[in-house]
């Protein structure tokens, strides 16, 4: 299934979007890693093999950078297959702070919602007219497009409403886009992982990860950024995956 194909992965130099980046180099894709340029991008395709993957440096939020990601697709690789939406940030602010008398700054709500929810929707609207001049497969599939929720969507902490709130407009417009992109043969699947080992989680107070650590049922621990990667090859090599969020936690459910 990805032996031979092309994928453009967003947020492709750092945790997540990196273990999907090598791990679909492994199985034979051609990459396109899209990252801000002050990423290390560019170091992480000289290690995979720059035949094998290309960085463009793209703000996610940029109609001009997207655009730009795609023609270098097109010209090296030829095609598109498979989008993977891992590029985002958080902040953590109490929606008011009483000690202060400050409420929320309307500016750091609009960037998270802008980056995360708005910067996924950019990159896929662009991104599924290069998917969708593929060939058809035998069962009409033009390619596949995996995004990244969280399960804050659903179960979001204090101090997390804008996070949260970009990504339950992510898992908002999955149903949505799989019903546009449906008649040319694109599907669209989100996964809401939990908690998993990467520089944005480990930027978090060492306290607040062993508790969140011990809150996950089973396996009590973090994620490796390699399982999240494992299921995008699941999503990408399962034609009846559509349309819906999958949540890739231990069961956790986070407390307030
Ligand atoms: C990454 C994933 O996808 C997976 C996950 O979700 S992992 C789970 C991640 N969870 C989180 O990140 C939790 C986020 N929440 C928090 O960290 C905390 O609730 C919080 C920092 C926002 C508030 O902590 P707190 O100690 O209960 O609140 P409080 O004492 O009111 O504020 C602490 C500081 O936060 C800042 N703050 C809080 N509210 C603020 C606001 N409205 N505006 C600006 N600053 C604010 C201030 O610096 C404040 O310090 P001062 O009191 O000195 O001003
Ligand atoms: N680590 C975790 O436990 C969880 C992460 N997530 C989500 O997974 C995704 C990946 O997160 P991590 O790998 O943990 O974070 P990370 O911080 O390691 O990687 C995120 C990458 O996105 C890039 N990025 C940020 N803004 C961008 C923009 N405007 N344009 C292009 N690239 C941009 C960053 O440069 C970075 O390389 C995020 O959407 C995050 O919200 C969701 C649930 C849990």
């Amino acid at each position: 299934m990805l032996k031979g194909a092309v994928s453009l992965v967003t947020g492709g130099a750092s945790g997540l979007g990196k273990a999907t980046v090598e791990h679909l180099v492994k199985q034979g894709s051609k990459v396109v890693i899209c990252d801000l340029p002050s990423s290390k991008g560019s170091e992480l395709s000289k290690t995979l093999g720059e035949d094998k993957s290309t960085f463009v440096p793209v703000n996610v939020t940029s109609e001009q950078d997207v655009q730009q990601a795609l023609e270098v697709t097109k010209a090296k690789y030829g095609k598109l297959n498979n989008i993977v939406n891992c590029a985002g940030i958080g902040v953590a602010y109490k929606t008011y702070n009483f000690n202060k008398n400050r409420a929320h700054s309307l500016e750091d709500f609009a960037k998270v919602i802008t980056v995360n929810t708005i910067g996924t929707f950019n990159v896929i609207r662009l991104g599924v007219g290069l998917i969708g001049q593929n060939e058809a497969d035998k069962d009409g599939q033009r390619g596949v497009v995996v995004n990244t929720a969280s399960v804050a969507a659903y179960d979001g902490q204090m101090g997390q409403v804008a996070y949260a709130a970009s990504k339950g407009g992510i898992v908002g417009m999955t149903l949505p886009l799989a019903r546009d992109l449906a008649s040319q043969g694109i599907r669209v699947v989100t996964i809401a992982p939990g908690l998993f080992r990467t520089p944005l989680l480990i930027s978090l107070p060492e306290k607040v990860i062993a508790f969140l650590e011990k809150s996950v049922p089973f396996p009590s621990r973090l994620g490796d950024p390699k399982e999240y990667a494992q299921l995008v090859e699941s999503v990408i090599g399962n034609p009846m995956l559509n349309g819906e969020t999958i949540r890739l936690d231990g069961a956790l459910r986070m407390q307030p």
